[in-house]
């Protein structure tokens, strides 16, 4: 049977990465990207603002809500300081089976816990599961319909500290309008907006940066 899209990308990425350069593999991706078949990934130019933020923070421990094939994983953990650990999830087992060995072929299997299951089952195991007290930076990159419970839920599960700064994808398109209107208008939240491109696309996009002000 005809391979999948994420199945394509890895194979892209095997031919054109090096194992262990995580920027060859981002490379390799945005390239394919380009070049061959569009995949949403948060891409080279949002990736750069990602970059930014993730490097002025310097966080011990990221949470990605959508790991998809785990380019925006590799973005992060490349960037972390020697034992922080970024835990991912993603929903769907067959973008996660792509993503380890996305992972793998970088080399940065020791910065990160991909698990497989639906953000609003796993947020609140996450203190009991994985021996976190809060996180420093979370990545929001998955359902659009679920930016906004999971924000709250993370808020009640008390996995949120003065200073945690969330930043989500896709504010613009396909859009969190939900999302949006909380974090710029609730009182425990400071919110800026990054206006850039959806993926290797000419339409708006853009990252919410927002800190958590307890
Ligand atoms: C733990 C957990 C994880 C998930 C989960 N894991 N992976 C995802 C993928 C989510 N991402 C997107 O849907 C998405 C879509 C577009 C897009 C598509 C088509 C267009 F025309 C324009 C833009 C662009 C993007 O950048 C996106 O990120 N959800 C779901 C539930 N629970
Ligand atoms: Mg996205």
């Amino acid at each position: 049977t005809r391979s999948t899209r994420p199945q394509r990308l890895l194979k892209a990425v095997r031919k054109r990465a090096t194992q262990g350069d995580p920027q060859s593999v981002i490379s390799a991706i945005d390239h394919f990207c380009r070049h061959s078949e569009w995949a949403m990934n948060v891409g080279d130019e949002k990736g750069s603002i990602l970059d930014s933020v993730v490097s002025e923070l310097n966080p011990e421990k990221v949470l990605e809500l959508g790991t998809y094939c785990g380019y925006s994983t590799v973005r992060i953990a490349r960037l972390l300081p020697p034992g922080a650990r970024l835990i991912t999830l993603e929903f769907n087992a067959d973008y996660a089976a792509i993503a380890r060995q996305v992972i793998a072929w970088a080399g940065l299997e020791d910065k990160i816990q991909l698990v497989e299951g639906a953000s609003e089952d796993w947020i609140p195991r996450m203190k009991e599961h994985f021996g976190i007290e809060t996180f420093d930076f979370v990545f929001l990159d998955h359902w659009k319909h679920r930016y906004l419970p999971d924000t709250k839920l993370m808020e009640d599960c008390g996995l949120l500290r003065k200073g945690t700064v969330l930043l989500a994808d896709n504010v613009i398109c396909p859009g969190v309008p939900d999302y949006l209107e909380y974090v710029r208008n609730s009182l425990s939240y400071k919110s800026c907006y990054f206006k850039s491109h959806l993926e290797y696309t000419k339409a708006e996009d853009g990252l919410e940066k927002s800190v958590f002000l307890g």
